[in-house]
């Protein structure tokens, strides 16, 4: 499959059908409801979104084995949360399956066959429920085969439907997928005719859904898998952009098409696309070579199951397979006399593995955190057992060592923090996670109540560097001597040395990334290398300050001397009035809009993973994991905007100004004031005719305009909060992540609707998302903290401008962090020179004049600006 085509599809798992699958057919012949159960589980973890359940068989009693099924799946909340599709040709069955479901059901089908009056009762039924259904392109003279009668059929099926009030959305057409490549002539057609179907389909019939049964598209090669996932992945590949929305499927046999035999793959196109006259005998001929492959591979798939019990959880660990976790866990306990025996023995022996080969570059961060989600459900099965010994925490005791992490004060970013907790304690670490915004008093006094080894700071914007400073300043104070480990995405090395290091006379070591917390952790608990790593580390960072102290530092203009260097753009190429001034608020953008947004080069950095999008997905090393990854970030990714988790809220607003030196002066028509944005310049020296740069340059002292814009993500907390009772970091931190990649994604797709509509100065832009990516418009949304803009307090008179924590929802903290943390804000300036640069360095007169033109005293604006002062 091709990340193109993947994005929206969904899944409909097939296993569970006694029709299709001989083995499911057995357990229910034979009452195994229990195992039965788990075929519904593995359905779901291979990634399948919907599960098809069909009983039909002559010696069943169809209604009751529906019936038992659909309420035992009903129990298990890792199944229940995708939606089941009744599947019966007999209306009875759908009808007391009916009964069974509580979440949205699908009934998969109803028809024509009989004539209107049925399939309108059938359909009332339905919509009683509340059901979808699925609508067979089948009519009184029977099935659709060719592309006219599919299409036909459905939309006389679409108006009658319509006609009783059936809501669109919930009707899926299924138009017949056929067996091609059957050696019969009329066949040929059936794969095209199926999809050019759908194609016409969605455009008749507008809102309605189409799915299709794929398996029996590759029926004549059956024995041979191969063949059958590469024609069901190239059949995907094409009928998805026709309009496929979904497939019944068995999930885990898909093939990534670019990834299939290229010589395989044209033959599959061949049949499917009907492109050659010998498709159907070459195709023959070609899967003689790959016949029995896979069934092997396949096989040995399901072997770690009959492992001993030690080998199966350290299989589960590596792999991060949690469905049999618990039981597996349980079998364990039973074999052991103490249940911390099963933690100590093959628990930790599985995560020392994990441990092993992530420390050894051959296991990546998504990975990890998945091991730790079945390390976590399998300790949370323990502790009931541990505690009924009366072993008041016997997780506690056994270990490595104590960490107490938290966000600084004033900061709400966790996504960094909450990854390298995961990786500490699927090591072996207990972490104290006291969360974000956590005053230095509350760390230090955890750590001193907990008797911790260690304290763990994180923080994403700049002011939180000083909060750092102030945490080390206070340990000092309490003459603390425990190490202060030093994290997230604006801390550095350098900064360490500088500024954190001198203030505390423990050790403080800057941890690069999560992969390194391990090591860092286990350097400082040991007897043997702590002393040695301590003193190196510290040798370093005076190493830095030496290296700083002796360094040259570029020089400065007055700045006055800066001012006279300004940047001179040709100002009559300033962009026109808006075509719609003032405020304008989105209260719920459109979810499926925004998805089609996203940059995804950095939802792969926050895991870790380095390289760019879609490359990523097929490099050498990482490329298994990103896909995997990727997968996964899509299924969350439908459920998010099927189920409507989010909610996108986003201000944007255009006011006349002026440039007054380095501040832009907005007016503001209706209050009849003026509002001041002081804007900072560059002061180093510049070669040659550079200039020296500040964003006021970009704005016409003659009048002018500018923009600015919040966006935030909200919604994400009953989520969270469900999957961290559920142990799920995994799918917790996936969330956090993608109500990022949404913010972003709002900010990119609001800049655009700015350009073209609000705005309007061009209004012909056209760029496709990697241009948008680049940023090849004309403008720039520069965001305040960022290089060009550095202080963050720019943020309240941004906000106050647009209204925005009464548009957006969006709040700040104390030192100007958006909340929730899935939010961009930014100014938008229009003309064509304008440009991203670097402040960089300013010198005292520039601090002076700042606080000055903010009215504010100079230790005001002195901690507003540190990372820019010498
Ligand atoms: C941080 S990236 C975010 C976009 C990226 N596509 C994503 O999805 O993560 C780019 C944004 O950062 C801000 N930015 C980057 N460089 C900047 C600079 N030098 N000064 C001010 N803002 C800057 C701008 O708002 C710009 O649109």
């Amino acid at each position: 499959m091709s990340d193109l085509t993947t994005a929206r599809f969904v899944n409909i798992g097939e296993r569970t059908n006694v029709t299709g699958s001989a083995r499911f057919k057995k357990l229910i012949m034979a009452d195994d409801y229990d195992t039965a159960v788990e075929v519904a589980r593995q359905q779901v973890e291979n990634g399948a979104q919907i599960i098809d359940v069909n009983m039909d068989e002559g010696l069943l009693d169809a209604e009751k084995a529906m019936k038992t099924f659909l309420k035992l799946i009903a129990a298990e909340p890792d199944i229940a949360r995708v939606p089941v599709m009744i599947d019966s040709s007999k209306f009875e069955v759908i009808e007391a399956g009916l009964k069974c479901v509580s979440g949205k059901p699908i009934v998969n089908s109803i028809s024509m066959k009989e004539g209107e009056e049925a399939f309108l009762e059938h359909a009332r039924i339905c919509m009683d429920y509340g059901a979808a259904v699925v609508v067979m392109a089948f009519d009184e003279t029977g099935q659709a085969d060719t592309k006219e009668r599919k299409v036909e059929i459905c939309a006389r099926a679409y108006d009658l439907l319509t006609g009783i009030d059936f809501p669109a959305e919930d009707i899926i057409f299924d138009p017949n997928i056929f067996a091609v490549a059957t050696g019969i002539e009329e066949h040929d057609r059936y794969g095209l005719d199926f999809i050019e179907a759908v194609r016409e389909i969605k455009q008749r019939c507008p809102h309605a859904k189409t799915s299709g049964g794929l398996s029996n598209l590759s029926f004549s090669f059956r024995g041979n898998e191969t063949v059958r996932r590469a024609m069901h992945s190239v059949f995907l590949y094409h009928a998805i952009p026709a309009g496929l929305d979904m497939a019944i499927v068995n999930a885990g046999q898909l093939d990534v098409y670019d990834q299939i035999d290229p010589e395989l793959r044209e033959a599959c196109e061949d049949v499917i696309l009907m492109r050659r006259e010998d498709a159907t005998e070459r195709l023959i001929d070609l899967a003689e070579s790959y016949k029995g492959k896979t069934a092997a591979d396949e096989k040995a798939a399901e072997e770690w199951r009959s492992w001993d019990v030690a080998r199966r959880l350290e299989h589960a660990l590596v792999k991060g397979i949690d469905a049999h976790v618990v039981s597996d866990t349980e079998e364990a306990r039973q074999q052991f006399d103490r249940p911390i025996e099963v933690i100590e023995g093959p628990l930790m022996d599985g995560m020392n593995v994990v441990g092993d080969l992530f420390g050894s570059g051959k296991m990546f961060l998504p990975q990890v955190v998945k091991s730790a989600r079945v390390m976590k459900k399998a300790v949370a099965h323990l502790i009931p057992f541990i505690e009924a010994e009366k072993e008041a925490s016997g997780l506690a005791d056994q270990s490595k060592g104590k960490i107490v992490m938290a966000t600084v004060k004033g900061d709400v970013h966790d996504i960094g923090k909450n990854i390298v907790g995961v990786v500490l304690q699927c090591n072996g670490y207990e972490v104290i996670d006291l969360g974000v915004m956590v005053p230095w008093s509350t760390i230090l006094q955890t750590a001193r109540d907990e008797k911790a080894d260690m304290i763990g700071l994180s923080g994403l914007i700049t002011p939180s560097l000083d909060e750092m400073v102030t945490v080390a300043e206070e340990m000092q104070r309490e003459e603390m001597t425990m190490p202060l480990l030093i994290g997230g995405a604006t801390t550095s090395k350098v900064h360490t040395a500088l500024r954190i290091d001198p203030a505390y006379d423990g050790p403080v070591i800057h941890v690069l990334d999560a992969s390194r917390a391990v090591g860092v952790a286990s350097r400082l608990l040991s007897d043997t290398q702590r002393d040695e790593f301590v003193d190196t580390t510290a040798a370093d960072y005076q190493k830095v300050r030496d290296a700083r102290a002796g360094k040259g530092q570029s020089v400065l203009l007055p700045i006055e001397e800066a001012r006279a260097n300004f940047y001179d753009a040709f100002l009559s190429d300033k962009a026109a009035p808006p075509l719609r001034p003032g405020i304008h608020p989105f209260d719920d953008w459109d979810l499926a809009d925004l998805r089609e947004y996203i940059d995804w080069t950095p939802f792969f950095r926050a895991w870790e993973l380095h390289g760019n999008y879609p490359a990523i997905l097929t490099d050498d090393v990482v490329g298994e994991t990103a896909q995997q990854l990727f997968d996964d970030a899509n299924a969350m990714l439908d459920r998010i905007v099927e189920e409507k988790w989010l909610t996108a809220k986003g201000v944007a607003g255009f006011w006349p100004c002026a440039r007054d030196g380095d501040d832009v002066t907005i007016h503001r028509v209706n209050r009849e004031e003026h509002v001041v944005l002081p804007f900072l310049r560059q002061q180093v020296k510049k070669s040659r005719d550079r200039a020296n740069m500040c964003l006021a340059d970009f704005i016409d002292p003659a009048g002018d305009w500018i923009g600015g814009f919040a966006v935030g993500i909200h919604g994400i907390e009953p989520h969270s909060k469900r999957f961290l009772e559920d142990k799920d970091d995994y799918s917790d931190i996936l969330l956090k992540a993608l109500a990022d990649r949404f913010a972003e994604a709002f900010a990119e797709r609001l800049h655009q609707f700015t350009r073209t509509d609000l705005w309007g100065y061009a209004p012909q832009e056209q760029l496709t998302n990697k241009a948008l990516i680049k940023e090849e418009y004309r403008g720039i949304r520069p965001a305040p903290g960022y290089p060009a803009c550095p202080d963050h307090s720019l943020k309240p008179i941004l906000f106050d401008l647009l209204d925005a924590e009464k548009y957006t929802g969006l709040a700040l903290t104390e030192n100007f962090a958006m909340y929730p943390t899935a939010a961009v804000s930014g100014f938008y300036f229009g003309h064509p020179e304008s440009q991203y640069f670097g402040v960089a360095r300013i010198g005292r007169d520039q601090l002076e004049d700042y606080a000055a033109r903010r009215g504010v005293d100079i230790a005001t604006a002195e901690r507003w600006l540190r990372p820019n002062l010498d």
